[in-house]
């Protein structure tokens, strides 16, 4: 298993092996002690699967509120996407700045999103497919999202036209208009 650290702290990037021969190939996409032995004892509970039939799809930036909050294992199933977390841990040194990666099934990347972290993506081909590993239910009611193209946030999409929304998206709050729900547990200046 290879691990890779990203700017933000706790945001990884984790490709396991993949065999391949004749037929096609296998990986173990996610093996509990593998990850526990690189310091990452997350209790993952419920798998999320969702299909985004256009290119240039953007779902996010999404997450959980406390107490419901979620850390994810994001991969792509079929297709490529472009997969970013961003910092919402009031106190922490790289609050509100993010990180993209791009997976795809052929690279069998996967990016490990704390919680405390926005996750949102935007598809790079039809009909691409995202699965990911949550570490708390799904709670409707602490279902939040804060806009994808906040300024404050700056993230550069690589989008060549206007993405596909979902209203929820499309009408998404700026993150200085968010309540402080997490806290940075590191150590202060
Ligand atoms: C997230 C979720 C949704 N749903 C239902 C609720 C809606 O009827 C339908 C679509 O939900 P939504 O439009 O919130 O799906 P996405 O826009 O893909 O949202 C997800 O995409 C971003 C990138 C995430 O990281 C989150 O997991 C999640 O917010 O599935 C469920 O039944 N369970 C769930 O865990």
């Amino acid at each position: 298993m290879e691990i890779e650290q990203t700017p933000l702290s706790g945001v990884v990037i984790l490709t396991p092996p993949r065999f391949r021969d004749h037929r096609g190939s296998f990986s173990e996409s996610w093996n509990r002690q593998r990850l526990a032995d690189l310091g990452i004892d997350i209790d993952f509970v419920q798998d999320n699967h969702s299909l985004s039939h256009e290119a240039g799809t953007l779902r996010g930036l999404h997450f959980q509120t406390p107490p419901h909050a979620q850390a994810k294992l994001v991969r792509c199933g079929r297709g490529a996407l472009f997969d970013v977390a961003v910092d919402i841990r009031h106190g922490s040194p790289t609050y509100g700045h993010w990180v993209g990666v791009e997976l795809s099934f052929d690279d069998g990347r996967q990016l490990l999103v704390p919680e405390g972290f926005l996750h949102g993506f935007v598809t790079r081909q039809a009909d691409t497919e995202i699965i990911y590993k949550c570490s708390n239910y799904y709670a409707p009611d602490c279902d939040a999202a804060v806009r994808y193209d906040d300024p404050d946030i700056g993230i550069d999409w690589g989008l060549e036209a206007s993405p596909v929304l979902s209203e929820k998206d499309a009408a998404a709050p700026r993150l200085r208009d968010l309540p402080a729900y997490f806290e940075w547990e590191g150590e202060r200046d």
